[in-house]
């Protein structure tokens, strides 16, 4: 009998933290951000950056405001080595950015490190070794007692050493015991403790102590409790500043760089839009606009996120999906009609200066160069309300509710036959030709309106085409629309009855024009609307009702059978 194949893999253990503090914690400040896009974000790419890539990459993470940025892996390659070069000859780093390099815990790789280095103003000097079990085990053949001497307190003091031999440079060091997450936390205790001590870390000059998910296995809150029992059981925590590198394996990156923060982290690495190996690395972009979103200041500028995305895309030569958090494509739009007619409705009560209380929508797209345009597209999921958005939003035309019920039916006819999305444009275009353009066979020329005060009455002359014959009416009424009703039922022989009425400003001063909306009945079909637009006020009104008449007669399909006196 075949064996269940699930049983191959094993359970991750809880950690005994009775008194855990993190989940009642709330962030409300930014962290210490490390950009490592161009050191383990460029190490998962297909196509290594060239210095050239590198060198954009580099400018925009300056322009976006981080302070600590890890430029590469020096004694990796030519490549990596050079570009460490151009930044330090070329002076290329701001004075209130500090540059970091990785380097494995072995002699000649850290040597050719610091010669990387040489001549920099600042620099953190990054050690890393694994420590986890399995790499013990399988990698080294070491024990703990032989990784913690042989690898970690060995070459903490080697870097030690060379940084003193360079006092030119104000030296900084992060060591990171690699698979973190996957270690025995008295051990990384042990390493971390050992290493505080080999560099000599002090409160004043404090040694980062970076914990890895070099591999997320488990769920984010053992994470957290990982970091806090560290947080709260490291010998010299005034000497450490604790950082964080999350990867995202279970997809959960982002909330377990969250709960770490909450843990008792200082500071955590990621990279913009989670590039990096296998699922990626934590996305900074992702925790910072979280925090933007609580009201906290991330100290990123994230406001032209579509222009980062785009320097992104180029260097890394990897699309950002377009439901990526905060950045895709389809991430402020809105397709299903219930969304949209709430979003609507949300969108008209909000003024100015309110708190962003938005259904659907957890950030103001505009905070991020965004616009509102993309925020509600039209689907065969959609209803009333985006279609009506749409058309208030680009075309200024602010349809009675029951209009937006029957245009909505046009629309979703439409979309049934074309099975496609609608842009604002086609529904523009619809509008208008049902609407706008249904001027056949009646179709407005010019009118003449008396008033006649004594009777408070007026007098209206309207000249018409008929299918391109000219035919004049004249009606009077309580006012132009009744006096123009008046004229038409009687060469039309059939009742016109006003059952709604509503007209508004498209614009303003010389451009302005009048947006006018007429439901009617025509004898007795259905009511139904016709609309119009036109600088002047009763023409709009006039075109209105003949938009109605036209249209209720090419309902019902009884254009042949008119009457014309
Ligand atoms: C989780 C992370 O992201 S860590 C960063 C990983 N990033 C990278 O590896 C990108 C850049 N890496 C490289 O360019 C290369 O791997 C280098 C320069 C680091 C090393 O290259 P090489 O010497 O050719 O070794 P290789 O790439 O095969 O790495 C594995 C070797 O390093 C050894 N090694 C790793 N760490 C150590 C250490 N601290 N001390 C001694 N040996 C070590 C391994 O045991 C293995 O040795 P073996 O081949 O004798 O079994
Ligand atoms: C070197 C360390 C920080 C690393 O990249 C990882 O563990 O993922």
């Amino acid at each position: 009998m075949l064996k269940d194949p699930s049983t191959k893999y094993r359970s991750f253990k809880p950690v005994h933290l009775r008194d855990r503090q993190w989940p009642d914690t709330v962030l409300t400040r930014a962290p210490i951000w490390l950009s490592t896009d161009l050191r383990d974000g460029n190490q998962a790419l297909i196509e290594p950056m060239n210095v050239e890539r590198k060198l954009r990459m580099f400018r925009e993470l300056i322009r976006i405001g981080f302070k600590e940025i890890e430029v590469g892996f020096p004694s990796a390659s030519q490549t990596e080595f050079d570009f460490v070069r151009q930044l330090i000859e070329k002076n290329m780093i701001p004075d209130d950015v500090t540059i970091q390099v990785l380097t494995p815990a072995r002699e000649e790789l850290i040597r050719r490190s610091f010669e990387s280095l040489k001549g920099a103003k600042r620099a953190i000097v990054h050690v890393y070794n694994a420590v986890a079990p399995i790499m013990r085990r399988v990698v080294f053949n070491m024990s703990q007692d032989q990784v913690l001497n042989e690898l970690a307190v060995k070459h903490a003091r080697l870097a030690r050493q060379l940084a003193d031999e360079n006092p030119g440079t104000d030296w900084r060091f992060e060591y990171s015991p690699e698979m973190f997450s996957g270690t025995e936390l008295d051990f990384s205790k042990r390493v971390v403790d050992a290493v505080v001590e080999a560099f000599g870390a002090t409160r004043e000059k404090p040694l980062i102590i970076n914990l890895p998910s070099t591999v997320e296995h488990s769920t984010p809150n053992i994470f957290a409790d990982m970091v806090e029992w560290m947080h709260r059981n490291v010998a010299k925590r005034e000497a450490i500043i604790l950082s964080i590198h999350p990867h995202n394996d279970r997809g959960t990156g982002t909330a377990a760089g969250e709960f770490a923060l909450m843990a008792g982290a200082d500071r955590i690495e990621g990279t913009l839009f989670g590039n990096g190996e296998r699922t990626g690395n934590f996305d900074v972009v992702n925790l910072a606009l979280n925090l933007y979103s609580q009201g906290v200041d991330p100290q990123l500028d994230f406001s032209d996120i579509d222009a980062i995305r785009q320097v992104v895309e180029y260097c890394n030569q990897l699309p950002v999906h377009p439901r990526h958090p905060y950045v895709g494509d389809l991430v402020y739009t809105s397709f299903s009609g219930s969304h949209q007619d709430a979003i609507k409705k949300a969108f008209a009560a909000r003024k100015e200066d309110d708190i962003w209380e938005m259904p659907y929508l957890p950030l103001d797209p505009k905070d991020l160069g965004r616009s509102y345009e993309a925020v509600i597209r039209v689907n065969s999921q959609s209803g009333k309300g985006g279609i009506s958005y749409l058309l208030e939003h680009e075309y200024g035309l602010s349809l009675p509710r029951r209009l937006q019920i029957e245009f909505s039916q046009v629309v979703q006819e439409a979309m049934d036959e074309s099975g496609r999305e609608m842009t604002a444009e086609d529904i523009g275009g619809i509008f208008t030709q049902q609407y706008f353009d249904a001027q056949q066979p009646y179709a407005y020329v010019a009118h003449h309106l008396v008033e006649d005060s004594k009777r408070n009455e007026v007098e209206l002359s309207t000249e018409i085409e008929i299918d391109g014959r000219a035919q004049k009416l004249s009606g009077r009424g309580n006012g132009p629309i009744d006096a123009f009703i008046a004229g038409l039922s009687q060469l039309l022989g059939e009742k016109i009855a006003v059952v709604d009425y509503h007209e508004h400003a498209i614009g303003s001063g010389a451009d302005a024009a009048a947006a006018t909306y007429i439901e009617l009945r025509l004898g007795d079909s259905k009511a139904l609307f016709g609309a119009a637009r036109d600088p002047n006020i009763v023409t709009a009104s006039l075109k209105a009702i003949l938009s109605g008449v036209n249209r209720a007669l090419a309902l019902r399909g009884s254009v042949g059978e008119r009457r014309v006196a």
